[in-house]
């Protein structure tokens, strides 16, 4: 097979997911009022706290160093932690289990007031679910970037963006990063006005 047909199949694919995700009108109204919750935390002095497995890890520092650091244009930090010290994931990791490396810091750090922002393509990874719990007990918002059905964390947010695309995650990934940078750019508005 000629490798670039592979490439060609893949963005083909991905314009598909992406086409379909635009078109979803309740998708998008979750995505402005995900925007609209952060700001609103934000504004009252309230912090986001992220976190997500894999790429999805990434995903949650990648979004919380635009809200601290930069993402278009100058402007002052945002409050925003991703979960993704190493010396704290293998302590709880090894000390308590796997599936509490999130809850653990939400239980230590979290505040009423506070967001979590948790990713998971599947829905069904056990450490955001604790994580969801656990910053409800506190009191917190919480926002998620869900793929497939939702998993066992349809229904647990305030706030769930969900990619409701079946194939492997990847593809779900993508749309999480777009959705990622759309609320960063609207929050960026809402706390301006
Ligand atoms: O990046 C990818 C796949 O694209 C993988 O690293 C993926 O994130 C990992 O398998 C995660 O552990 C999957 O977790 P989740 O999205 O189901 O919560
Ligand atoms: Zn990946």
């Amino acid at each position: 097979m000629d490798l670039k047909d592979i490439v060609r199949q893949q963005l083909v694919e991905a314009a598909d997911v992406l086409a379909k995700f635009s078109a979803d009108q309740a998708q998008l109204n979750a995505v402005a009022d995900a925007a609209h919750l952060l700001a609103e935390q934000f504004k009252a002095g309230g912090k986001v706290i992220s976190c997500g497995n894999g790429g999805s890890h990434c995903d949650a520092m990648h979004f919380a160093e635009e809200l601290t650091g930069r993402f278009r244009d100058n402007r002052a930090g945002l409050p925003a932690i991703a979960i993704s010290d190493p010396s704290h994931l293998s302590c709880v990791g090894n000390d308590y289990g796997f599936d509490y490396v999130f809850s653990r810091y939400v239980e230590a750090v979290g505040r009423e007031g506070d967001v979590l922002f948790g990713l998971s393509t599947s829905g069904n990874s056990g450490n955001i679910i604790k994580a969801v719990e656990a910053a409800k007990a506190k009191g917190m918002k919480v926002i998620l970037l869900t793929g497939k059905d939702g998993g066992k964390l349809a229904g647990m947010a305030d706030v769930e963006v969900r990619v409701p695309h079946f194939g492997y995650a990847d593809r779900i990934q993508e749309i999480h990063i777009k959705v990622i940078h759309s609320i960063i750019l609207m929050v960026e508005q809402l706390m301006a006005d």
